[in-house]
Formats: C-alpha cells, structure tokens, sequence
C-alpha cells in the first residue's frame, strides 16, 4: 500500500493535465481500470471509474447522487467521507463493500480530498479488492481426471473440514479453493487469500491478526487483520509450506481455538472461519525435515485433495486452449484460430508449469499473430523441458474429406480425431466413450452429430 501521508492536502495535479482541466476527470479518465469514486461535500457519488461502473454492472449515471457509503455492505457508525470534509484528513481503511455480483468483499480503501479549479473541495476514493473478486469460477475439464477431481471438490465443499489441495505450480489450487467456498454454505461470507510468501515473521501477526493504532512505529491506523476480514467465510491460506515454523503455532492456536488478539490490543478477538490451505510441496516430507509442524498439518489436512497435472488429463488441452484464447482475445480486436501443427505442439508438450504455462504460451503466440491465425512457429515450447511424460493422447489432426465441409475449427478437429482414437480403444462403445471422457452420453451424442461420426447406441 502506498503510504498515505505522501497524499498532498488537498492535493492537486502537477500543472494543466486535462482538456476539462477538472481534477476529478484526471484521475478517472487516464486510469479506466482502477476502482475510483468521486464524492461531493453533500456525501453524494459524483462519478465512478470505468472499470467500477463495469463491476456493478451498472451505467455511470445510476450511482451520480447516491449516497457516498451506498456500496458499503455493513454500514459504519460514523461516516469517513463526512469526516474527512471535516478534517480534509486522508484516510485508509479495510471494509466489505458490495462489488461484482452484490456479495460482500473486502476491500482497502483510500480516501483523499481534491480541489477542482472552481474551488470545490471533492474527495476522491480509490478501492482495492483484498483477494480475488467474488465471481463464481469458471473450470474448463471433461476428462474423467479432473470430472473426478471436481466430483471431489463438490464434496468436499458441503463440509466444514479443513482441505489441503496440494498440486504442482500453476494447476489451478487457488480456482479450486473458490470452488470449494463458492458451493459452500458459506459461500455468502467473504473469502480471504492470505498468501504466505509474504507473511515473514515480522509481518504474520499484524496481516493475520491485525494491529490498533499505535502498537508499532508505523502503525498510524487501525488495521483489521485478514482472519477477522474471514469472519463467516473461507480463508484461504496460500502457500503454506511457506509459512515461518515460528508463525506456525500461532496459527495453529487461532485456528484451535478461533480466537487471536491484534497487535497491541488487550482484548482477544474471535472469528469463525473454515480454511483451505494449498501447497505445491511435500508437507510430509518438510515434517521429516522439522520444517513444518506435524500439528499443525493434521489441523489443516482433514480432507488433502490432488489437483492433477494438465499432462494428467491431456484430453483437456483443446477446450482448455480455447478457453485461453477467448479471454485473450476478449482483451484485443480480434480473434484468434490455432493451425493444426500449433495445436499438435501443444498436444505434445508436458507442461511442468501447468494451465499458466499454457496460457503464457498462448500469450506469446497471440502476440506474434497479429492476423489472429495463429501458425506453429510462434508455439515457443521451452527448449530445456522434459518431453511429455505420459504417451501423446493419439490426436492425429487430419484433413480426412469426411471433416470437409463441416466448418470445423482446429480445435474441434482435434477432438474430433481423439474420439476418432478412442472408439477405436472402445470398439465403438458409446457408453464407454462417454465414460471415458467423462461426459454424458447426451453430450457425446451432440459431439458425434456435430462431427459427422456414426456410432451405434451402447
Ligand atoms: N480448470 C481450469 N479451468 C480454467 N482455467 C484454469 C483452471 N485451473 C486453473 N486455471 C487457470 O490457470 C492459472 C493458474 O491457476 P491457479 O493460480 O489457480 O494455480 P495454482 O495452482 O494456485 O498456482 P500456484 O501454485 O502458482 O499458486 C490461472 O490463470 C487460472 O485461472
């Protein structure tokens, strides 16, 4: 977080910056992608940013003249922007606010007044999300692999227990653990990302437990910490091999007994959270080693869930490049199609650092496809890395005169070959198919129509 005493009071732009020369304006229009608000001395929201606007999906104009705390979710007993009218004092703040999908997420705020060339005194407000934004996550997979895998989560995700996920880099621990919280009860309550490659010793109580004001040289305000912002929800603990062991029987108290004390209070505090913790390493091995407490694990462990590896379910890299493409090009004017050799290449690598490998692969190769063909020269697959650990997944990618004419893309090419492959290994068992696809045999049925494939019934 910026230090907010640098914020000038009240603050004004170095020099004429803008056509409308309105303070307001310069910090709305070049930053569309920040979260700001605007709000006048009567405690009305003046104007929004794009990307704001974009998140409650709503059109400026709806949110001009609401009250200035309308998108706080639990109203404040005294109102920070009417006190800083007051004291033209700039302040920083954590609360829940209503973003996105109208669910409460926690935020820091940091409000700053500004003076428009008129003379008024406006404040402006820019709001960082703590954690990723609530929206339901999206996973691609309709591989048996991870339909299990998902199946698992599903389950996992009616209980209260404590889940490990543990998967290599980039397999996709932190949307597994929104899945988990958003099919939960507590899918209404906040869910917080602590990460602990940053919590070093100096930093763990004050992040977890939070601070009052004063208890340390830099501790200008109070500071809520993230296991309270947790309260009725999932916290979500990141990396947590990489937890300091002498952090680790603080945690492990606070999780026993749901109860801590910020730094410098002499009050405990208590929340209710349920935790998901992730890791890519081997926590039993770092138990050997005594660099992980034992307790603690088995406070964390009561449901360990494997995320598989993307060359795990090698079946999934078509849909799942797809996927990645379409995000891509939501960003850019154009969209992007994959030649056959691109796609075989992608087919053939093992991808140690997963579906974040894959998609740096995909942004490098859309960023050489300035047409939006995209060729397989510009698949770049690293030339140190290990051949594909388990056999290529059998897609021939062919121009076969029975495809001709179906308009089909690469990547459903490529499907339509792997089916190909499969009903061979099946002996044109549909059931078996699907099965082994881990789809239903309805959504098989669309795929061989689509495909022009001629399968018998069972
Ligand atoms: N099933 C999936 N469908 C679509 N995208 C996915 C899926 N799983 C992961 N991703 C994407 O892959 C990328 C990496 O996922 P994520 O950050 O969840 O992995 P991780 O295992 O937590 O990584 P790390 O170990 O580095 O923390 C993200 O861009 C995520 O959106």
């Amino acid at each position: 977080m910026p230090p907010i005493s640098h914020v000038p009071i009240p603050w004004s732009p170095p020099g004429p910056t803008t056509q409308t020369n309105s303070i307001s304006q310069w910090l709305l229009e070049p930053h569309p992608t920040s979260l700001t608000l605007i709000v006048s001395s009567t405690l009305g929201i003046l104007q929004a940013s794009a990307k704001l606007n974009d998140l409650l999906r709503i059109s400026g104009p709806e949110l001009h003249n609401c009250p200035c705390c309308h998108l706080d979710a639990t109203p404040a007993m005294v109102c920070r922007h009417r006190t800083l009218f007051r004291d033209l004092e700039p302040y920083s703040e954590t609360l829940l606010m209503r973003l996105g999908d109208g669910e409460p997420q926690p935020v820091r705020v940091i409000g700053f007044p500004i003076i428009e060339p008129d003379g008024r005194i406006l404040l402006a407000e820019t709001i960082r999300p703590l954690g990723p934004l609530r929206q339901a996550p999206r996973l691609v997979g309709q591989s048996a692999t991870f339909q299990r895998h998902l199946q698992e989560l599903r389950q996992a995700a009616a209980t209260e227990a404590s889940v490990l996920l543990h998967g290599e880099t980039g397999s996709g621990k932190e949307l597994a653990a929104e899945l988990l919280h958003q099919q939960s009860p507590r899918a209404d309550g906040p869910f917080i990302v602590v990460d602990c490659t940053v919590l070093s010793e100096d930093l763990f109580e004050s992040e977890l437990f939070g601070h009052v004001k004063g208890a340390f040289t830099g501790a200008t305000s109070h500071k809520t910490g993230l296991m309270e912002l947790a309260d009725k929800g999932t916290l979500f603990l990141d990396e947590i091999g990489e937890l300091p062991l002498s952090q680790q029987p603080k945690l492990l108290r606070a999780l026993e007994t749901g109860t801590f004390r910020p730094v410098g209070a002499t009050k405990t505090r208590r929340a209710k959270v349920r935790v998901i913790s992730a890791t890519h390493q081997d926590l039993p091995a770092l138990i050997q080693r005594g660099a992980f407490r034992q307790d603690l694990y088995y406070r964390l462990a009561v449901l360990p869930i494997g995320i598989p590896a993307l060359r795990e379910r090698r079946e999934d890299i078509p849909a799942m490049t797809e996927h990645i493409l379409q995000q891509i090009a939501a960003e850019r004017p154009r969209a992007y199609r994959l030649g056959k050799e691109a796609m075989r290449k992608l087919l053939g690598y093992s991808y140690p650092g997963n579906i974040r490998e894959l998609r740096n692969l995909l942004q490098l190769a859309t960023a050489l496809s300035p047409e939006g063909e995209i060729p397989a020269e510009v698949i770049r697959i690293p030339t140190h890395a290990p051949a594909a650990a388990a056999p290529e997944c059998g897609v021939k990618l062919t121009d076969s005169a029975a495809t001709a004419g179906l308009g089909l893309s690469p990547i459903e090419l490529a499907e339509r070959q792997y089916i190909l492959d499969l009903l061979r290994e099946y002996h044109g068992s549909r059931r078996g198919l699907a099965e082994r696809m881990g789809i239903s045999e309805r959504t098989l049925y669309r795929k061989l129509k689509r495909y022009a494939l001629n399968v018998p019934n069972g």
